[in-house]
C-alpha cells in the first residue's frame, strides 16, 4: 500500500507554486498509503463534556491533553481539532500532524428544536498565519455540513470556499457530511449516504467522512457502503467511528469498511479517546495497522491486546 509523488492526484484549482506542498501534505497525511487515519479531537464542542467525562469513561479523558497525549503516543495520520486547543498545547506537542477543524456546534440545540448550523470559527487567512507563526505541521483543514438542514446553502457555501482556499495553499480538505435536521427522515440510509459523498465531490474535497449506512433488507452496512465510494469518485470517502464498542468488534467493522465497502479510511473520536491512555494507544495502532498497513484483523487484534 505505498503511494509515491506521481500517484497523488492534484486537483486544478491548486496553483502551481503550491503543488509541490499539496503533494507532500497529501502523502504525509495518508502516510504514503493512500489512505487516511484520522483521529477526531473536535468533540469537546460537538459533544460538550458528555464524551469526556461519565460512566465508563476514563478519568484522563476529561483532561483535554488526553487526546494530544493518544496522538503523540499513537501512529495516527492526522489529529482533527480545533484551533484553539492546538494553540494551546501544540507547543509541547510539536511533531504532530494537525488538521483544524473549522467549525463546530455544540449538541445543545436537538434538531427538532432547529435544524443545525455550524459556522465558520476563522478564514482560511488565519489558519495560514497560524502555521506559520505556530511552525506547526498543519496538513489541512476539515469542515461539517448538514446536508438538508434548512441552513444548507450556507454551509455548502463556507465549506466551497474554504476548500477553494485550502488548496491555494497546498492544504489537504476533509467535509465531514451528515444529513440532519427536519427535512431528513433516515440520516443513515445508505442512498441519502451516497448523496452526501456525491456532494463532497462537487465541493472538490480530497476526503469526505461519512456515517456508515445501517444495513437494510438484510443487507450488510459495508456492502451498502460501496454506492457512496462509487458516487464519490475521485473524492476519498472514510468513515465516522461512532460511540464507543467493543474494541474488536470495532476493528472488524473498519476492516469491512475498507476491504467491503471500498472507503479508504476512517475518522474515529470515541473508540480511541473514551480508554486510558494506554488502551487508546494500542487502539490508535491498531486502527493505523488496517487503514494504513494493510494489516489483517488477527494482526490489528494482536495490537490491541499489546502483543
Ligand atoms: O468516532 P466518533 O466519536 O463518532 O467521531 C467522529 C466524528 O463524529 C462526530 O462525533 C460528530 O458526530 P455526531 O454529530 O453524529 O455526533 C465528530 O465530532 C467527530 O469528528
Amino acid at each position: 500500500m505505498k503511494i509515491t509523488e506521481k500517484d497523488v492526484l492534484v486537483p486544478l484549482d491548486v496553483p502551481r507554486d503550491a503543488r509541490d506542498d499539496y503533494i507532500q501534505n497529501y502523502l504525509k497525511i495518508t502516510q504514503n498509503s493512500g489512505n487516511l487515519m484520522l483521529f477526531a479531537g473536535d468533540q469537546k464542542i460537538e459533544h460538550l463534556n458528555d464524551d469526556f467525562c461519565g460512566k465508563g469513561i476514563p478519568a484522563d479523558d476529561n483532561d483535554p491533553e488526553h487526546l494530544f497525549k493518544i496522538a503523540a503516543g499513537s501512529r495516527i495520520g492526522v489529529f482533527a481539532t480545533q484551533l484553539g486547543l492546538i494553540a494551546r498545547y501544540g507547543m509541547d506537542y510539536p511533531k504532530l500532524p494537525y488538521l483544524v477543524k473549522m467549525n463546530s456546534k455544540t449538541h445543545l440545540v436537538k434538531t427538532e428544536q432547529d435544524d443545525p448550523y455550524s459556522g465558520q470559527l476563522y478564514d482560511m487567512e488565519q489558519i495560514a498565519e497560524f502555521k506559520e507563526n505556530s511552525g506547526l505541521d498543519i496538513l489541512g483543514i476539515g469542515y461539517t455540513i448538514y446536508l438538508g438542514s434548512e441552513y444548507e446553502a450556507d454551509m455548502l457555501t463556507e465549506a466551497a470556499q474554504l476548500i477553494y482556499e485550502a488548496h491555494q495553499y497546498g492544504l489537504i480538505t476533509v467535509l465531514w457530511i451528515y444529513p440532519r435536521g427536519k427535512a431528513v427522515a433516515d440520516e443513515k440510509d445508505s442512498h441519502l449516504i451516497a448523496g452526501a459523498t456525491g456532494v463532497g465531490a462537487c465541493l472538490n474535497s480530497d476526503f469526505v467522512k461519512v456515517n456508515s449506512p445501517k444495513s437494510k433488507d438484510g443487507t450488510d452496512a459495508a456492502v451498502l457502503l460501496q454506492e457512496a465510494v462509487k458516487a464519490a469518485g475521485r473524492t476519498k470517502v472514510v468513515c465516522a467511528g461512532g460511540s464507543s464498542a467493543a474494541s474488536d468488534a470495532f476493528i472488524k467493522e473498519l476492516y469491512k469498511q475498507i476491504h467491503t465497502g471500498g472507503v479508504c479510511g476512517n475518522a474515529t473520536g470515541r473508540n480511541i479517546h473514551q480508554k486510558s491512555l494506554d488502551e487508546a494507544i494500542r487502539m490508535c495502532n491498531a486502527v493505523y495497522a488496517i487503514t494504513v498497513e494493510g494489516a489483517g484483523i488477527d494482526e490489528a487484534l494482536k495490537i490491541l491486546e499489546g502483543k
